[in-house]
């Protein structure tokens, strides 16, 4: 690797000395007679100024560089309070490691080509904060649940059952068989605790649903928490608490990158435990009283759950779903069987269910019950069952969509902007 410094570590009390800076020309304007280039590299950008007097050649040089070009530039720091960060250099020497004539992303860029050419946008500094931000939230995870305990466990993407629902599965030809690319490890998870008891996995869980909506993709980054010997409170306290920590941690490592996407904290500052906690009763009575059009036992979608989270201005939990509408897996609620022990985390201004989670049906003959209720074929989850006949213990878990996360945390406006290279049912490619 080339002798170099970061962009942002050339700072104005290192007047005088010599620097050497690898990246790409970001902007570049010539004034009089001088060039002026602010070069990016990944921690940031720094102003760059040519000169005959500093280097005839360089400054032939950099009159023709392109855009987005990828140079070498050396010279001697000067603070400067004009430039962008209050310092520049002032070079005599540049290499062009690859000279770009015309870049193909404009200021005036649609979203869709922006998306056909992901694989350019890339070098945005705006999308590259996205993704330090969304690093930076799972680090911060990583730190949470290792000091809670958590063992990280690495699940299967090949499999052969759904897990929620037959409709969403992506099938594909396994040598002779039919596979599934996985929708979620959740009953990996529920295997390994067994062993591990408290297991954690990040993994890409898959959905082919057709919803093309602002929250949904078709491949997304799954945070799975499964935990023995917990009941749903339980794994709520665990959520708000994980949840939490990922985000004033962020906070506090990212705000700047946060600070390009959102002005207003307040909800990121809000999230601390304990988060309010709601029932479905209650979300309904809410979103009656508010004239939305939704009966008791009908599933609340985007656009209800973006009216509810108006009444909240941190994430809230809505616990105690109707059987009917949750998945084969969960418990019934033993004081209500119309009940299951459910519970998703929604993030408030909009962005609705971050979290789905619930406590497992831990009984042997109620779980067959479940999946011949849901019409499916018992002998499917053979190995599942098995689960609840070799020491089965009342268990909970959650699964988080990393991608909504990070729609929320940073106030974007779809969720696609969220993932290196998003997957819809119209997007496939690069
Ligand atoms: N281990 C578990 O208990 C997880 C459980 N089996 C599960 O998959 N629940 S979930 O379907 O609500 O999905 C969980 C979360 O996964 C996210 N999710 C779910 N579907 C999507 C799509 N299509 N796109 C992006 N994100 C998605 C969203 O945040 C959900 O709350
Ligand atoms: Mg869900």
């Amino acid at each position: 690797m080339i002798e170099k410094i970061y962009c942002a570590d050339v700072k104005p009390k290192m007047e005088g000395e010599r620097v050497r800076l690898a990246g790409w020309v970001y902007r570049k304007r010539e004034v009089g007679k001088k060039v002026f280039i602010v070069l990016r590299d990944s921690s940031g950008i720094i102003q760059t100024i040519f000169t005959k007097e500093l280097s005839e050649e360089a400054y032939r040089r950099a009159k023709q560089v392109g855009i987005e070009s990828s140079v070498v530039i050396e010279g001697r720091v000067k603070a400067d309070p004009r430039a962008p960060t209050g310092v520049e250099v002032q070079a005599d020497k540049i290499e062009i490691i690859q000279d770009v004539e015309f870049f193909p992303i404009t200021k005036d860029a649609s979203d869709e080509f922006l998306l056909d050419v992901r694989h350019l946008h890339l070098h945005s500094p705006k999308v590259a904060s996205v993704m330090k931000v969304k690093a930076t939230l799972m680090q911060a995870a990583r730190e949470w649940l290792l000091q809670d305990g958590w063992y990280e466990v690495f699940p299967p993407i090949l499999v052969t059952g759904a897990v929620e629902g037959g409709s969403t599965l992506f099938k594909l030809k396994y040598f002779e068989r039919e596979a599934y690319l996985s929708q979620s490890a959740q009953l990996y998870l529920e295997a390994a605790i067994f062993g591990l008891e408290k297991v954690w996995s990040l993994t890409p869980s898959f959905r082919a649903e057709k919803s093309r909506t602002r929250r949904h993709l078709t491949e997304y980054w799954h945070l799975e928490l499964e935990g023995a010997w917990m009941d749903l409170w339980d794994i709520l306290k665990v959520e708000e608490e994980l949840v939490s920590y990922m985000v004033q941690r962020t906070l506090e490592l990212r705000k700047k990158e946060i600070e390009t996407f959102r002005k207003d904290f307040t909800t990121l500052k809000n999230t601390e435990p304990p988060f309010p906690r709601i029932s479905y009763d209650e979300a309904i009575d809410i979103l009656q009283s508010k004239g939305i059009n939704i009966e008791w036992g009908e599933d609340m979608g985007a656009d209800e759950e973006r009216v509810l989270t108006g009444e909240f201005d941190s994430p809230f939990f809505v616990y105690g779903y109707p059987k009917h509408i949750k998945a084969f897996y969960m418990k019934e609620d033993p004081e209500d069987p119309r009940k299951v022990l459910a519970a998703d985390m929604l993030a408030p201004e909009g962005y609705g269910e971050i979290i789905g989670g619930s406590q497992r049906e831990d009984d042997y003959n109620k779980l067959v019950q479940r999946i011949l209720d849901e019409g499916m074929d018992p002998k499917n989850y053979e190995w599942y069952l098995d689960l609840r006949k070799y020491g089965s213990v009342p268990h909970s878990g959650f699964g988080l969509g990393l991608e909504r996360l990070v729609a929320w945390v940073l106030n974007l406006d779809h969720i696609r902007w969220a993932t290196l290279f998003p997957r819809t049912p119209s997007r496939l490619y690069p």
